[in-house]
Parts: C-alpha cells; structure tokens; sequence
C-alpha cells in the first residue's frame, strides 16, 4: 500500500532554491533513509511530509490525499496517523519522564504500555528525572520513546541518532525495526551515518542539488558495484 507520493515537489526560502523536482513514494512497512550533504533540504523536506511546511509546486499525497487541498480538519486527522520527533521545549521542564509518557499516553490514547516503553528505551534509571534535567542524549531517547507512543503508520525522524552512544543507536535502531515489523509501519528518516543505512534502511533517497539524484532499494545501489553506501555517498556527493 502506497503511504507517500511526491512528484516534483518545489520549495525555496525567498531566492533559495532548495527543493527543485523531487519525485518521492513510501510504500507501507518501508524503512527509508534520506540522505545528502548539510542544507541539502532534508529537515525541509521531512517537514513538508509532516506537514508542517508549505510547498511552492508539486504535489504530495499522504495516505492518497492531497496535502494542499486538505481542511484544517482533514489535515488534524491525517496527523493522528503520523509521529515525528518532538523538539524538547520549555513545557516540559516542569515533567518527569514518567509523567511526560503518561501525559502522551494518554493525549494519544495509546495502548503502548508505559512499562514496557520504559523497559525498552532503558529509562527505568531516569524515571523520575525532570525532562531538562536530563543529558542530550536522554532528551533525545524521551523524545523517541514519545514518537513510538503513539503506534504511528508513519514515523518520521530527522537524524535519530545523532548524539547517542553506541550502545542507545543499537537500541533505538532495534526498537526501529521492530516496531516496523509488528506495525507494518512506515519510517522516513535522515542520517549522516552510510553505515546505519545500509543496515536498517530498505530504500535510500540522495538529495542532492534540490533533486533525487538516486531512490532507489539499499540492495539496488550496493548492487551496481559500491563496496558500501557510504562509498556510493563519497564517489556520488562533493563537498
Ligand atoms: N526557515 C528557513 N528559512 C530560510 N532558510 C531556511 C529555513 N530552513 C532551512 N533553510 C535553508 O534551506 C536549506 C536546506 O536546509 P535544511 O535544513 O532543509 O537542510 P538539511 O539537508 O536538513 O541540512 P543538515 O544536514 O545540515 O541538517 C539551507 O540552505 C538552509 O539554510
């Protein structure tokens, strides 16, 4: 089943031209990694698929709708379907751990048990630790643990591993690919880490000079006689 569909989505900043023709689809159960060099256009484009940025030209269809067109009342609904990554913010200063994911739960009416969601991201430490009291690192897993609360059909992630250890990237990478196999659910995400998308990401897009230089499957570029995609990501990108 078709979750996302772009086709030559455009978007500039005034003169800057950042998104020129992306042509883009997300199947359900897919794991797909976005990828190119710093101001690529990546977090804009994830924004746009998480609908909170506007587009110049193109057209992109969530869960076969049109975002342009959408009411504010339609776009509340196809949200329900989607999690992203929340920005830690002032409002949770004042939260634990275990209060915040009660109050998410509950915002989200998840079925996820809290316990379980603990036990998984390894918080059981940090539990009853106020929200900025925490190391980035720990923001950043809160942050995540939030996202899956909400059994989303369509994670999206922008660079979910940055700044955790090697240990937290292992679990967060596991806790990934097992949420989409019991799920079926879709995740979009970006890293600059080749070596996690060649592991854990059925497809890769490279943006690169406002366009999708390459989509295709991890398997169909190593196939084409990369040792790696971090070698297809060197030979394909200048700095
Ligand atoms: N709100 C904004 N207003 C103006 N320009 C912006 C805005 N957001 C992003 N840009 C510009 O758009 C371009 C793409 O930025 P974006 O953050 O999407 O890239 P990115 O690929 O995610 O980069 P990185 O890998 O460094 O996070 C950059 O030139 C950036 O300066």
């Amino acid at each position: 089943m078709e979750i996302v569909r772009v086709s030559n989505l455009q978007k500039a900043y005034g003169d800057n031209k950042v998104l020129k023709g992306i042509e883009f689809t997300a199947n359900a159960g897919e794991v797909i990694g976005v990828i190119g060099k710093n101001g690529a256009g990546k977090s804009t484009f994830l924004e746009i698929l998480m609908t909170l940025k506007p587009y110049d030209e193109g057209n992109v269809l969530l869960f076969d709708k049109e975002l342009r067109v959408l009411s504010t009342s339609q776009l509340e609904q196809i949200r329900k379907d989607i999690s992203a990554v929340l920005q830690p913010t002032q409002f949770y200063k004042t939260l634990k751990v275990v209060e915040l994911l009660k109050l998410f739960k509950a915002y989200y009416n998840s079925p996820v048990d809290i316990e379980q969601i603990i036990a998984d991201f390894k918080l059981q430490p940090h539990r009853r630790k106020y929200f900025d009291k925490l190391s980035g690192g720990w923001k950043q897993i809160v942050s995540l643990a939030i996202a899956f609360l909400s059994e989303p059909k369509m994670l999206i992630l922008d660079e979910p591993t940055t700044g955790l250890d090697p240990h937290m990237r292992n679990m967060l990478w596991t806790y990934i690919t097992d949420y989409n196999k019991r799920t079926g659910g879709t995740v979009i995400l970006t890293t600059h880490n080749m070596d996690e998308v060649e592991l854990y990401c059925d497809k890769v897009m490279l943006l690169n000079e406002g366009i999708n230089e390459v989509f295709d499957t991890t398997e169909g570029i190593l196939s084409t006689g990369y040792k790696s995609i971090n070698d297809f990501y060197l030979s394909k990108v200048s700095i």
